[in-house]
């Protein structure tokens, strides 16, 4: 059983002076020379990004390049050693900022010993949902992703792909201003992970913004923009378009690698 994600300790932090905080319509998050380190290796190595409120940005990068390390930073839920994180004009920290974003983390945090329903519940009220608000928004979330007829059976009974699509459910229940989602799709079908896809894009069109790291390469085509990152810095940002126009590639999987060798060692922002 863990619940990680809503047991983090999270430090109070005042709004910094010239923070963005007067804009009714600030960047849903801005990274400003964000590094961070464990056991003395850099992790994140000096980033900046600014993501717009309403945008799918995507963050793609191989497996220990520090995507799931930077969501981290971006939502608060680790603190940085140098350099500031905002989210929506605050300061990060910051302990209320936590019912502003629903984060589906890699790995599932959930009870495996209650029902979809019963975790649904919980995580539900945690975020202030009241009784026919949390059954309605319970019903819309389960059947976006066709959990609908699980939701009685003890969690620890789902396979792999269930166990994400409630994740998935739970971080959408509460219509979050920002969804982060870590690797949101794996181990779920292709027809379900495209109705996902199509709901992700209805939600950006609504407003909400949305941060998904993935290595799937054509969900990474859906994405307004994409980070790409390599050993904690950022080789590109731009639109899928722009990536493929600027490296002359067919693919994001082949500009990926064609900006990575041209690019070595250098830093975009
Ligand atoms: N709390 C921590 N303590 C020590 N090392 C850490 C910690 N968190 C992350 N790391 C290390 O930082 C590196 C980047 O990890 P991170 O999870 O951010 O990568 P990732 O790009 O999300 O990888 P993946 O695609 O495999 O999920 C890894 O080498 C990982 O072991």
């Amino acid at each position: 059983m863990g619940v990680s994600k809503h047991s983090f300790i999270l430090e109070w932090s005042e709004p910094t002076m010239g923070a963005p905080l007067q804009n009714s319509h600030p960047p849903a998050i801005v990274l400003q020379d964000v590094s961070r380190s464990f056991n003395h290796r850099t992790i994140i190595n000096n980033v900046s990004l600014t993501v717009q409120q309403g945008e799918l940005f995507g963050l793609l990068g191989p497996s220990g390049s520090g995507k799931t390390t930077l969501i981290k930073l971006m939502t608060g839920i680790d603190r940085t050693d140098s350099g500031t994180a905002h989210m929506f004009g605050v300061t990060l920290p910051k302990l209320e900022m936590l019912h502003r974003f629903g984060y589906m983390a890699q790995s599932d945090a959930l009870y495996m010993e209650l029902s979809g329903r019963q975790n649904m519940a919980f995580f539900g009220k945690l975020y202030g949902l009241k009784r026919a608000a949390l059954q309605q928004r319970m019903e819309e979330a389960a059947g976006l992703v066709d959990l609908t007829d699980h939701l009685n059976k003890p969690v620890g009974a789902y396979s792999g792909g269930m166990k994400r699509r409630l994740s998935l459910a739970i971080a959408l229940m509460h219509r979050p201003s920002l969804l982060v989602l870590d690797e949101p799709t794996v181990g779920i079908d292709p027809v379900l992970r495209r109705s996902i896809w199509q709901e992700l894009k209805q939600l950006t069109e609504q407003g909400t913004t949305i941060i998904v790291t993935t290595h799937v390469m054509d969900e990474a085509e859906k994405c307004d923009r994409l980070g790409l990152i390599r050993e904690g810095r950022f080789i590109a940002v731009d639109s899928p378009a722009n990536l493929l126009a600027q490296t002359g590639c067919s693919s994001i999987e082949e500009a990926f690698i064609a900006l990575g060798t041209r690019m070595e060692g250098g830093a975009v922002s």
